[in-house]
This record gives structure tokens, C-alpha cells and sequence, in this order.
């Protein structure tokens, strides 16, 4: 089992602890939000664990293997996988373009064969295959041959996930997927994540705002303040909690 989990990370941005000592596991076969009020240290406790950042102390391990060192693209193709707001698209190719690039870059040694000489490698077959799987996948079959550039933004951010899925990533990191999607949009990253969760091997991790969103999907809800976990479990039981009522949903403790 690949099991992450980080132990006592933290880091400071001058005087302001953003992540205090947070020790947490993530097991396969479970999805976890992340939740707390803005400036908990969310985003930050992402970037810990995805390698954006660099701890001043504490560990991210993967399979009990220790990242804490490890680049940002190392964490990735050791699998810790991060959806990144559009920012991993290549908007002047085409939907099919992009997943096929990006299942080209999990293959061993594309680093020799170049990124654009896709139509003469020997397992063109396979790679086109698999992207075909994921396309099909996120329902963007109809749409392979558009240019991304001129996608609505819901199906540019299918195609993030898309993308994040073509890493076959043992750890997904969502952070707030839905942000900024219209009420069409939404559902349909939501209706992927749901099919992620399918997959018992996968572990992912979702920091999300929306309280109805948290209750459909978590199997667990992990509380940050102040930089602090301050409450973990199930989330029924944790958004009953007096700490949750308080600080996260801003129930007065008067009204409680
Ligand atoms: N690069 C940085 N330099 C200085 N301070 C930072 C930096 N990144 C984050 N912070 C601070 O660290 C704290 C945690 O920020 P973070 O973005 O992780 O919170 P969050 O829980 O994700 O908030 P939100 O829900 O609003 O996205 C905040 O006080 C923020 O201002």
C-alpha cells in the first residue's frame, strides 16, 4: 500500500507559522478535504507535499519512501500527482494533442526521442491507445481535434484532469477544482472525481470551500487553523465538532 503522509511539516513566511507540525497519513482507497478558513494554510500545506515549497522542517514520505528533499518534478514521477489550474495546457494544440503529450512524458526515455516526433515511434499504437482511454474517460472524445485555446473553461479544466490522469499518479491533489465554474461546469469535474474515487489504489487529496461538495465526496475531512490540524476524522463527526462550528463555519459560540 502507498501510503502518504507527512510528519511535523512546517514552514514559516517571516514570523507567520502558514504550516505548524502537521502530521497526517493519507491512505489508498480514501479521498480527504482538506478544509479550514482562508489564510489556514491550505494551498501552502499543498505545496509542502507537492514540492513547491520546501519545508523548514518535517517529512513527506510516499510509500515510506522520503520526498521531503525531492524537486517538484521528482515528487511528481514518484506519484504525487496536482492538478494545476490550466497551467500544465498547451493552448495552441489540439485536446488529443496535449493527453497524448502527456502520456508520452510517463513513458521511459521520451526524454531522447523529443516531444513532437509522436507519428514514428514504435509504440505509437499503445500511446494512442491510452489516450484514447482517457479521453473517453472524461467524456472529451467529441472534441480531440479542437484547439484547447478555444475550449469553454469547464472542458479546459476536464482536460487538466485529463492530463493529471495520464500521469497515473498514486496520489491526486485537487485544489479547489470547481473554483471560478459555472453551474454546468462544475458537476462534470465532479462527476470525475467521483469516478477517481472508483479506483481503491488511488489516495486524493481536495481542498475545497464548498460544504456540500465536502460531504458528497470525503471519506474524511482533515481541519487546518492557523496553520494547525485542528480536527481529523470522519467528516460527519468532524463538521459536528465544536472546533468546526466555531472556527471553520463560523457558528458564534453564543448561537451553538
Ligand atoms: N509565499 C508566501 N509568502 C508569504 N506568506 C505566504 C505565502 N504563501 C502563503 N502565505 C501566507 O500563509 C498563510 C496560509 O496561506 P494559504 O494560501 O496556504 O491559506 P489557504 O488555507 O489555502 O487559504 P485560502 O482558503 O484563502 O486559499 C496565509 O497567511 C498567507 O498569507
Amino acid at each position: 500500500m502507498t501510503q502518504l503522509a507527512t510528519r511535523d511539516l512546517t514552514i514559516r513566511f517571516g514570523g507567520h507559522v502558514a504550516v505548524d507540525a502537521v502530521t497526517c497519513t493519507f491512505e489508498p482507497g480514501t479521498l480527504t478535504a482538506i478544509v479550514g478558513p482562508n489564510g489556514a494554510g491550505k494551498t501552502t500545506f499543498f505545496n509542502l507535499i507537492s514540492g513547491q515549497l520546501k519545508a523548514d522542517s518535517g517529512t513527506v514520505t510516499l510509500g515510506g519512501r522520503d520526498l521531503s528533499r525531492a524537486s517538484a518534478s521528482q515528487r511528481t514521477r514518484a506519484g504525487l500527482g496536482r492538478a494545476f489550474q490550466l497551467t500544465n495546457l498547451f493552448p495552441r494544440l489540439t485536446v488529443l494533442e496535449n493527453v497524448r503529450l502527456a502520456v508520452q512524458a510517463t513513458r521511459p526515455g521520451t526524454h531522447r526521442r523529443g516531444l513532437n516526433l509522436w507519428s514514428v515511434w514504435s509504440d505509437h499504437g499503445e500511446l494512442m491507445a491510452r489516450a484514447d482511454a482517457i479521453l473517453d474517460a472524461v467524456a472529451m472524445k467529441a472534441r480531440e481535434n479542437e484547439l484547447v485555446a478555444n475550449l469553454p473553461h469547464g472542458d479546459q479544466r476536464k482536460l487538466e484532469v485529463a492530463l493529471l490522469m495520464a500521469l497515473e499518479p498514486q496520489v491526486y491533489m485537487f485544489d479547489e477544482p470547481t473554483a471560478g465554474m459555472n453551474h454546468a461546469e462544475a458537476p462534470v469535474i465532479l462527476d470525475l472525481i467521483r469516478k477517481l474515487k472508483q479506483d481503491r489504489s488511488k489516495t486524493i487529496l481536495l481542498v475545497e470551500h464548498k460544504m456540500d461538495v465536502v460531504r458528497e465526496l470525503a471519506d474524511r475531512i482533515v481541519v487546518l487553523h492557523n496553520g494547525a490540524l485542528v480536527a481529523d476524522g470522519a467528516p460527519a463527526e468532524v463538521i459536528a465538532s465544536p472546533i468546526v462550528q466555531e472556527a471553520y463555519l463560523g457558528v458564534a459560540k453564543e448561537a451553538a
